[in-house]
This record gives C-alpha cells, sequence and structure tokens, in this order.
C-alpha cells in the first residue's frame, strides 16, 4: 500500500484509460475505512473476458480512468469497527459487485446481484460519489457482506477464478434445478468460464459435452478436464449426430453467435443458459424453443451465499482452476492474448508479486 495521510489511502492500480484498453500505472484514493469495511492488499487477481468488454467499451458504458479486475484475492490488512466476519492475515474474496440496496426483493431472497441498484466493483460510482475501481490495485476497500473467507485447501492464485468464472456456471446449475447426477450438459466455448463450467459439472455427476469453435482443444477437454464428448461447432455431421440429446448447455460465447445450431442439441426442456455479454441481437425462429418447449435464459454471477458455497464444493471435490500465472507487467499481453483466445484457461495475474509502479 503507499502514503496514508490523515484520510485518505493513495495506492496504485493499472487503469485503461480510453477504449483502446491499454493498462498502465494510475495512482488514486481509497475511500477512509467506514464502519462496516475491510482493506485488503490484493495478492492475486484473474482476467475474465468482461473486463477486455470493459476496457474496451465494448457495451457503451466505460468510464476512464478504469482500473479493471473483479476476480479479486488479497490479505485483509484492516477492518472498521462493526466487522464481525474478518480480521487482519485472513485470506478473502471479492468478486463482482461490492453493494446493494438491501431492500429490494432480491436483496431480501439474498441474490443480491440482481439488485437494481448493484454497485460493480469498477466501472461504477460508489455511494460516497467516488468511482469504483478494481483488482488490479495494491489494494481495496470492501464492504464486509461483498468480501468472502477463502477457504483452508485452496491456493489463492486458484481461489481467483472461482470468484466470477466458478460462481458464474454453479448459480445457473444449482437454480435451475440441474445438479442432479446423470445429466447430460453441454459447455459453448471452453475459456475461463466454460473450462470451470466442464469441471464444476463433471464434479456434479454429470456427462459433458463441449461444443467448440475448434478442434484445438480437444485432447485437453477430455484428458485433463475430464470432458466425456467433444463437438466442434461447424462440423455439422457431429452436430447432427448429437441432436436431442443434452439437457442444458451454458452458452459462454463471448461474440454474436447463431442460437439454433445450439437449440437444436437440446432434449425437450432443454435449457439454453446464456452467460456471454453480447450488445448485439440474438436471433432464432420459435419452432426451435416451441418444439420441444426449450428454455433460453441467462444467469449473471452469483450471490455471496454462492460464491461461499462454490469455494467450498471446489474444496470438497478437489476441484482447481487451471491458470496462467502472469506479473502486472504482462497485463497488456495477456489481455491481448484472451482476446485472440490464447489462453488455458484463465490469466490470474500475480499482482502481489509485482512492482506495480513501473508500467510495461
Ligand atoms: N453472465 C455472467 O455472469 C458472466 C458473463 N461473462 C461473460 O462470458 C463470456 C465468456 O467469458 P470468459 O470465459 O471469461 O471468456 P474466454 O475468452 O475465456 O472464453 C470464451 C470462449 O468462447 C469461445 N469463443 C471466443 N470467441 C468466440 C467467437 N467469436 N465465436 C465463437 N466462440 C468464441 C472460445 O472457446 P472455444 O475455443 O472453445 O471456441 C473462448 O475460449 C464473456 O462475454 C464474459 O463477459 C463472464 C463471467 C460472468
Ligand atoms: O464477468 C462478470 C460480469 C458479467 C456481466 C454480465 C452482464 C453484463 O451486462 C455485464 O456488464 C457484465
Ligand atoms: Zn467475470
Ligand atoms: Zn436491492
Amino acid at each position: 500500500m503507499g502514503s496514508v495521510d490523515a484520510s485518505e489511502t493513495t495506492v496504485t492500480g493499472w487503469a485503461a484509460r480510453d477504449a483502446t484498453g491499454h493498462l498502465s500505472p494510475y495512482r488514486y484514493t481509497l475511500r477512509k475505512t467506514g464502519p462496516e469495511d475491510v482493506v485488503l492488499k490484493v495478492k492475486y487477481c484473474g482476467i475474465c473476458h468482461t473486463d477486455v468488454h470493459q476496457v474496451k467499451n465494448d457495451l457503451g458504458a466505460s468510464k476512464y480512468p478504469m482500473v479493471p479486475g473483479h476476480e479479486v484475492v488479497g490479505e485483509v490488512v484492516e477492518v472498521g469497527p462493526e466487522v464481525s466476519k474478518f480480521r487482519a492475515g485472513d485470506v478473502v474474496g471479492v468478486g463482482v459487485i461490492v453493494g446493494c440496496c438491501r431492500d429490494c426483493r432480491p436483496c431480501k431472497a439474498n441474490v443480491e446481484q440482481y439488485c437494481n441498484k448493484k454497485i460493480w466493483s469498477y466501472n461504477d460510482v460508489y455511494t460516497d460519489g467516488k468511482p469504483t475501481q478494481g483488482g488490479f490495485a495494491s489494494a481495496m476497500v470492501v464492504d464486509q457482506k461483498f468480501v468472502v473467507k477463502i477457504p483452508a485447501g485452496l491456493a489463492p492464485e486458484q481461489a481467483a477464478p472461482l470468484l466470477c468464472a466458478g460462481v458464474t456456471v454453479y448459480s445457473p446449475l444449482k437454480h435451475f434445478g440441474l445438479m442432479t447426477p446423470g445429466l447430460r450438459g453441454g459447455i459453448l466455448g471452453l475459456g475461463g468460464v466454460g473450462h470451470m463450467g466442464v469441471k464444476v459439472a463433471k464434479s456434479m455427476g454429470h456427462h459433458v459435452t463441449v461444443i467448440s469453435s475448434s478442434n484445438k482443444k480437444r485432447a485437453e477437454a477430455m484428458d485433463d478436464l475430464g470432458a466425456d464428448a467433444y463437438l466442434v461447432s461447424s462440423d455439422t455431421d457431429q452436430m447432427a449426430a448429437a441432436a436431442d440429446s443434452l439437457d442444458y448447455i451454458i452458452d459462454t460465447v463471448p461474440a454474436k453467435h447463431p442460437l439454433e445450431p445450439y437449440l437444436a442439441l437440446l432434449k425437450m426442456d432443454g435449457k439454453l443458459v446464456l452467460m456471454g455479454v453480447i450488445a448485439e441481437p440474438l436471433s432464432f425462429v420459435s419452432p426451435m424453443v416451441m418444439l420441444g418447449r426449450k428454455t433460453i435464459t441467462g444467469s449473471f454471477i452469483g450471490s455471496m451465499d454462492e460464491t461461499e458455497e462454490v469455494l467450498q464444493f471446489c474444496v470438497d471435490k478437489g476441484l482447481t482452476s487451471q491458470i496462467e500465472v502472469v506479473k502486472m507487467d504482462y497485463v497488456n499481453q495477456a489481455f491481448e492474448r484472451l482476446e485472440r483466445n490464447d489462453v488455458r484457461y484463465r490469466f490470474v495475474v500475480d499482482v502481489g508479486g509485482s512492482n506495480i509502479e513501473d508500467a510495461a
């Protein structure tokens, strides 16, 4: 952490200044530690494709300077006087949201990620009027409600991708009643979210089919991740042979794509769960859902409760994420490689072990 004045701490994060998305060191202040706040020194932060969408303004709502990063693992260095869940020295995680209204139906049902007044961990404005900034930074201040303990048995760098990618697949499987052993699931797009989808679904006892844009990941998917089957989406013979075979598909593709080839893979009552953030309309003809009573739905990360659950699920099942750990001075190359589909399967930045004052 940086210098401390009477009220605010100055920290360094790596920020994008414009839609080129190039990150470089940026100094800003953290708010004074409030009664329910946890101050954490960042150790590791995963790179999610949403970070690419955000720094490049793919959704048209990006504000700069923007320090991305929402798969954050750190060590607690200070807590406010009303913090009961954490103490200095704890290893903790922070994900996609850091605030909610606590009063609406989603908040009262403990699915605060669906609160219309949620506060994103970056590219948003906090209750004090300051911009929120994410985890590619030396430290963060976060309300204890949005902090989870990393359980013993999970390495901190391994835990980082679980805070977004992991809970993002766990939540819909749980919510839509898709945790039953023996189900046949499809994972469309084998990236950061998709590879956790394979691992989590396999651990639930599912038969898992990866549906990929190429043959490049076939051996890894089957041998390393434990997938049961592998389809190349452009191979019409393979796709036809697999028609009417899946109970659900988790669709993680981050770009516009046709839905009909995937709807055809679903059995009657099958569910297509959209995960990718795509700012263009997707289309399908209605018989593709009517003839088979199929559902197209979506899901957004997971609740704080589910985040705690997925962390424990991974400990209990012995699951880890498959990651490439890099230093902060490699972050721009890592973003570029992620964008061109060249990572197996998640970059995690060793923020604590980097000299983050130096630009690449
Ligand atoms: N709903 C939610 O709560 C969340 C949404 N997201 C969103 O999910 C999406 C995936 O995120 P993440 O897993 O981090 O991204 P990755 O880039 O790691 O993975 C996406 C995968 O999709 C496939 N893919 C990539 N580009 C294309 C394309 N143009 N056409 C077809 N397939 C493509 C590739 O798999 P293959 O090589 O197998 O084809 C790639 O590995 C993003 O849009 C992200 O913003 C992320 C987290 C939470
Ligand atoms: O990576 C996590 C965030 C996902 C996300 C989903 C939907 C949306 O509109 C976003 O801006 C982000
Ligand atoms: Zn994410
Ligand atoms: Zn709310």
